[in-house]
């Protein structure tokens, strides 16, 4: 048996409305292809569970359904990327504005971009009660812990956040599209696209690495 190694960093961009399945995919592109996962969403929840100084300013924004100022967002994820060092990485949930996509190329290259919810706070796995149920209602799988559902996923917060991304995400789409980095995934259901950014990235990345045995 051979497996793929990675020989250069393969840095991507994946993009979708609110509650696309982002997460959801950017979960089996790591198992598979083992990036690291970088999402901002996640990484704020954390600050306001940790109740860190930031976390503490931006709680009423996220829960209003509005952006984040982009020198605030920029600092933060560069700073977590920048920890990373020569790592592959998937960035998920940033950037969300033509500024933030402008301060992530001055600092990386991007190599491409892919384009009733309940979630375990501690490991960020994240459950539907339709497509993919916990075991247990109301408890993680693997931990037995409570679930929670996200304060910003009520109804209302959630037409603002859709707001926000055909405003303010859907110019970085044509931003990336200019640059010819952009490959787009359609489709209704998880299970369908993801055999399509399956073998898009096992082509993308066998550039990038070699065979060992
Ligand atoms: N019905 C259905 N739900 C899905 C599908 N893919 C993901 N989900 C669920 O939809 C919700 C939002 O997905 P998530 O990955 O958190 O989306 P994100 O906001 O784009 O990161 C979660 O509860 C997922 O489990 C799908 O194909 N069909
Ligand atoms: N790159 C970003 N720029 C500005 N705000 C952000 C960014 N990433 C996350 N946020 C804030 O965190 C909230 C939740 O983000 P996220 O978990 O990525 O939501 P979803 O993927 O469900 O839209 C957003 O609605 C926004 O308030």
């Amino acid at each position: 048996m051979s497996k793929m190694v990675l020989q250069r960093v393969f840095r991507a961009v994946i993009m979708g409305p609110p509650g696309s399945g982002k997460g959801t995919v950017s979960g089996r592109i790591i198992k598979t292809f083992g990036l690291t996962h970088i999402s901002s969403g996640d990484i704020l929840r954390n600050n306001i569970n940790a109740k860190t100084e930031l976390g503490l300013l931006m709680k009423a924004c996220i829960d209003q359904g509005q952006l984040l100022p982009d020198d605030v967002m920029a600092r933060l994820i560069l700073n977590d990327l920048r920890t990373l060092g020569n790592t592959s990485w998937l960035l998920d949930g940033f950037p969300r504005t033509i500024l933030q996509a402008e301060a992530l190329d001055n600092a990386y290259s991007v190599d491409s971009r892919l384009s009733s919810r309940w979630t375990h706070t501690a490991s960020g796995r994240v459950y539907n009660i339709d497509f993919n149920p916990p075991k247990v209602p109301g408890l993680d799988d693997v931990t037995g812990e409570p679930l929670v559902q996200r304060d910003d996923d009520t109804p209302h917060t959630v037409t603002r956040r859709l707001k926000a991304y055909e405003n303010q995400t859907e110019p970085v789409l044509e931003y990336y599209r200019s640059k010819g980095v952009l490959e787009t995934f359609s489709g209704t259901e998880t299970n369908q696209i993801w055999p399509h950014i399956e073998s898009f990235l096992h082509r993308k990345l066998s550039i990038h690495s070699k065979k060992v045995a």
